[in-house]
């Protein structure tokens, strides 16, 4: 009940929060003025927050988790994964902090650095005045995106513990850090390749997940590590299958979810081509304004699955297409039902690579 009392109170503060006074916030003896919501999701809000000794802008997440309940741990499992990686197009948290509600239960707080805008309202904004990326722009920005989703795919685990990068020491937060290291080298069984790499999917790779940097050759920033998990899943049991189907409902968003997710065999190995399907999704949606699946349901009669699984979709006619035949080709390599029949993360790149050269000579 005090729960609900409180996604009240948030919701509440969301629809007033531009006729009160900036309420402040203190967190690790550190004071910030809330300024306005950026976003929120399932279990959490996004606040655009100044620290108010040095006037820089965060964009706070604060997660709510019930007393009882597993989501302290998988909001410190979207941390952890966070941590991993260090890279120029993946988010980097700045600090954590757990601190305890008044109904019994947790708020987990995650400081990002804040980005004014996503490569879902660029699409937006080109919708709503007839504007379109060239593509050439397309290509710089996706490929910077495949970088991110590269450093994912190719992970080799540190020989040394995982610290956070400005060294937080809470008590709470690493008791739970411990927890989640252990579970990510539990569930490493079989998943390390030879060469030692462990490969990650993200598994909900789309526009809305993709922060844009402000300066002119604007670069993408990946986001939301809350779906990520180890790529390599071996499915044995039909239960296996279930639980995989049922997290994919949960996290990976319909419209760009790989096939392979909608309807989970028993004896196949889930892998990281997840993601390369939903960069094709993501590459259709920058050029045409949403995912290719996005609007099955009302023209072809049938569900967003079945038109996925079928890998039915199309592109404009020629005569109305802004984009070349291998623009088209790029995304269609992507866009393959089999996982075996699409590229891995390289394989896309050098295509990209391939098309930026031509685009320039
Ligand atoms: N660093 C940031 N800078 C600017 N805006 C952000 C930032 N992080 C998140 N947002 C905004 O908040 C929204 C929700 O963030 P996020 O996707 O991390 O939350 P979520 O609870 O995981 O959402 P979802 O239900 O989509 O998984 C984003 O779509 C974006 O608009």
């Amino acid at each position: 009940m005090s729960l609900v009392l409180s996604s009240v109170r948030d919701t509440l503060y969301a629809v007033t929060s531009c006729c009160f006074p900036n309420p402040t916030l203190h967190i690790n003896r550190r004071t910030f003025k809330v300024i306005k919501l950026l976003g929120e999701g399932g279990f959490s809000y996004v606040h655009l927050v100044q620290d108010t000794s040095t006037g820089r802008y965060y964009a706070l997440k604060k997660i709510r988790c019930q007393f009882g309940s597993d989501s302290v741990k998988d909001a410190m499992k979207e941390v952890d994964m966070y941590r991993l990686f260090s890279h120029e197009n993946i988010i980097k948290v700045i600090d954590t902090c757990v601190v305890q509600d008044k109904n019994g239960g947790k708020i987990v707080y995650i400081f990002l650095p804040y980005y004014k805008s996503g490569l879902q309202d660029v699409i937006n904004n080109n919708l709503e005045n007839n504007k379109y990326f060239s593509e050439k722009e397309m290509l710089k920005i996706f490929r910077g995106i495949c970088y991110a989703v590269r450093a994912l795919h190719t992970y080799r685990f540190p020989s040394v513990p995982l610290r956070s990068e400005n060294g937080i020491t809470n008590s709470n937060l690493n008791g739970i850090e411990n927890e989640m290291n252990n579970s990510i080298s539990l569930q490493s069984n079989n998943s390390q390749n030879e060469d030692g790499v462990v490969p990650f999917a993200h598994r909900d790779i789309k526009p809305g997940n993709i922060l844009l940097t402000d300066d002119a050759d604007s670069q993408p920033i990946l986001m939301d590590f809350g779906s990520l998990v180890r790529a390599r899943i071996k499915i044995q049991t039909r239960n296996e299958a279930l639980m995989q189907q049922d997290l994919a409902s949960q996290h990976s968003t319909m419209p760009y979810r790989a096939p392979e997710l909608f309807d989970v065999k028993t004896n196949v190995e889930l892998n990281e081509k997840v993601d390369i399907w939903s960069l094709g999704c993501t590459l259709y949606a920058m050029a045409y304004g949403s995912s290719p699946f996005d609007n099955n349901i009302n023209e072809q009669g049938g569900s967003i699955a079945l038109a996925v699984l079928n890998a039915q979709f199309r592109f404009p006619p020629t005569e109305q297409d802004k984009y070349s035949p291998e623009f088209k080709d790029l995304i269609s390599f992507m866009l393959k039902v089999d996982p075996k029949d699409r590229p891995d993360i390289h394989q896309v790149i050098a295509k990209v690579d391939t098309q930026l050269e031509q685009l320039s000579s």
